[in-house]
């Protein structure tokens, strides 16, 4: 059977690269990967299995957690660390809800890494050149690609509620509509697995890198968030539309666990190119009301749907952590019961940075912090951390076109 072989073959496959990993960093010296490199076993999560609609032979998948052979959830996989997370919120008879909002650029396929994007050339010839925020005209012209991603999201039962052009050339946005964290996580995970596939087929690239083309936007990944109770009311507005104390608190936890969690919003060395003074990319935790110029936005809602987006994630985020961070960082504020700043009415971007600006900085910070080993896990964090150090070693070991151009004539 398809949906079986897809399953073993990734087991062995994903249990292999782990393996892989636990060898290399800092934590092959951990109890739980000694240097034996241990077996691990996925298994699938069998309500997520699906039948791959954009393949021509039929194929199946299914999402899977990895565990232990004692059969506890990995404490480095992705999927662990959300169910963790919501098994807290669990325990207090809290159930949070979520909707992500991912950005992405579509480009002609680009084979050659040194070449900039492009954007694509439509089946009329035209290629987009100018910035179409809301056009409906590129839409149109992609339309071959647009009506099979469409398709083929909608099969496998990722629900969007918003689609547009966003600003940047050939960049565009899709909403989901909000639901279990779980599985929002999962539908974002195999929303850009389908929409790189299908874009292949096109002979075009779906890229969600949080900065993809420079003097473009840059691609955001944002969350919006709310907590209901277990009457399913929404913890977060009182019956007349006024905010509740846990609200606040929930976004004084944002902004005090944030900083610490840096890395899981922005993974990548690309990832903080895109937080640049006004470019609706945020470049702080101040929070206000309507304000696209913050970091944790607050949308004018009825009290049924008050919530706040957190505006942070990059769409290069992986969407499991970047949801559990957020999670745990609010549960942790309410808890406390801690106290946000003053709300921002004017432009955040008049107040200073108060996130790590740089790869390692955050890398750094993520590895000294003793709440982020609190609130994801110990085994994670430095897991996390090994492997991210790894990809910067790799990064230091290629030198690229802005090196030749400055400093070849300069030095
Ligand atoms: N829709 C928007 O608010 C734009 C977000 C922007 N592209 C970012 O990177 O954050």
């Amino acid at each position: 059977m398809p949906a079986r072989s897809f399953a073993q073959g990734a087991e062995l496959r994903i249990a292999q690269a782990i393996s892989m990993q636990a060898i290399t960093g800092e934590y092959s010296y951990d109890p739980i990967f000694p240097d034996a490199d241990p077996d691990l076993l996925l298994v699938p999560d069998y309500s997520t299995l699906k039948m791959i609609p954009w393949t021509t032979v039929p194929r199946a998948f299914a999402i899977h957690d990895c565990v232990l052979l004692d059969g506890n959830l990995c404490p480095f996989a992705p999927r662990s660390i959300l169910k963790n997370v919501l098994a807290r919120y669990q325990a207090l008879g809290l159930t949070p809800v979520v909707a992500p909002e991912i950005e992405f650029y579509l480009t002609e396929a680009n084979t050659d890494p040194s070449a900039p994007y492009q954007a694509p050339i439509s089946k009329s010839g035209r290629a987009e050149n100018g910035q179409s925020a809301f056009s409906m005209n590129m839409l149109n012209e992609l339309a071959p690609f647009w009506d099979e991603f469409n398709a083929a999201i909608d099969a496998i039962g990722i629900k969007g509620d918003t689609w547009i052009h966003e600003m940047g050339l050939s960049q565009y946005e899709i909403n989901l509509v909000h639901g279990d964290p779980q599985a929002l996580a999962d539908q974002a995970f195999m929303f850009k697995y389908a929409a790189k596939e299908i874009a292949i087929k096109h002979g075009l690239n779906a890229i969600f890198m949080a900065k993809p083309i420079a003097g473009q936007p840059g691609s955001s990944m944002h969350l919006h968030q709310s907590v209901v109770d277990d009457k399913g009311n929404n913890i977060f507005s009182h019956a007349d539309g006024s905010d509740t104390e846990r609200f606040h608190h929930y976004i004084g936890g944002l902004q005090k666990y944030l900083p610490d969690l840096m890395l899981l919003f922005a993974p990548n060395i690309n990832s903080f190119r895109r937080y640049i003074s006004g470019s609706q990319a945020p470049i702080n935790l101040s929070w206000g009301v309507d304000n696209r110029t913050t970091g944790l936005r607050v949308p004018l809602s009825a009290p049924v749907a008050r919530r706040v987006e957190n505006r942070i994630a990059g769409a290069d985020a992986n969407p499991y952590l970047m949801i559990a961070a957020s999670l745990a960082a609010g549960l942790a504020g309410m808890e406390e019961k801690l106290s946000p700043s003053a709300p921002e009415t004017g432009s955040a971007y008049e107040s200073s940075h108060d996130l790590a600006q740089t790869f390692l900085a955050a890398l750094t910070q993520m590895r000294q912090s003793d709440s982020a080993r609190r609130l994801l896990g110990d085994d994670f964090v430095t897991g996390f951390v090994s492997v991210k150090e790894i990809e910067f070693q790799s990064y230091l070991s290629e030198i690229g076109a802005w090196e030749r151009r400055f400093l070849g004539p300069q030095c």
